[in-house]
């Protein structure tokens, strides 16, 4: 089986700093503590409101970055421009909405093709992969594959926020499904949202995905035992299911 990539999320840094407007906790000092506890890449969502991720902190990390740097965002010209000065090495195209607490499903890429073919062409020409934020299901895993796009990332916010056991088989079983279809289209497949210490090892046997995206549960368990532990504890459970 494949190796499984870590991309540790540090939205969460921010949105502790911008809680006071002070200049602490710093992204790039967490990202440079991240880094050195094994993750695999850094994984920053540039918000149109900015509630956590500023300007500044993407050009910083841009810089200081020894792995890839993930930048998510919604597809508006603005972000388009932003990501074509500072070229990330990936981009995933997310759907935003402003009142959301976070991320509330995947991007809608059947429903809006040209849209979402227009961006990735225009990202793809500035050198930058793509990524797409989308639900396990054929439909929007087909358009991905239309759009041009190389890679998806798995949304697994329904997996994480099940209410029974049976409900989470069910979710778990969708993207594994969806896994295994993406993976046949030719698409590198990774997969995200919600998950933590206790339901990330059923996600992580899943052979077809190459990389796992996690940023609150990492953040909230650094507060208490520190970011590198709280890192390696991660990839700790994510080596045992490979
Ligand atoms: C698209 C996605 O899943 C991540 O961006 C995640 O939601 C973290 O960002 P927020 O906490 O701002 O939603
Ligand atoms: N794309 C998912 C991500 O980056 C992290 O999401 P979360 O672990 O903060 O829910």
């Amino acid at each position: 089986m494949r190796n499984l990539r870590l991309g540790v999320n540090i939205d969460h840094i921010a949105t502790l700093r911008n809680a006071r407007g002070v200049r602490y906790p710093d992204p790039v000092h967490a990202a440079a503590i991240a880094e050195q506890a094994g993750a695999d890449g850094i994984t920053i969502h540039l918000r149109e409101d900015r509630r956590h991720i500023v300007d500044r902190d993407v050009r910083m990390l841009k810089q200081t970055l020894n792995v890839p740097m993930n930048l998510e965002m919604a597809i508006t010209d603005e972000m388009l421009a932003i990501a074509e000065e500072i070229q990330p090495t990936y981009c995933c195209l997310v759907p935003e909405k402003r009142a959301e607490l976070t991320t509330e499903g995947g991007l809608d890429v059947a429903g809006q093709l040209p849209a979402v073919t227009a961006a990735v062409t225009r990202l793809q020409a500035a050198g930058i992969a793509v990524s797409l934020f989308i639900d396990a299901n054929r439909e929007q895993i087909d358009a991905a594959k239309a759009s041009g796009a190389p890679l998806i990332e798995l949304h697994t916010g329904q997996y994480a926020e099940a209410e029974s056991l049976a409900q989470q088989a069910a979710e778990l079983e969708k993207i594994r499904a969806g896994a295994r279809y993406a993976a046949e289209q030719g698409l590198q497949v990774n997969a995200g949202h919600g998950l933590h210490y206790h339901n990330t090892l059923e996600i992580a046997q899943i052979s077809e995905i190459e990389e796992l995206n996690i940023g609150h549960a990492i953040i909230a368990r650094a507060v208490l035992v520190g970011l590198e532990t709280a890192v390696r504890d991660m990839k700790q459970i994510m080596n045992k299911a490979r």
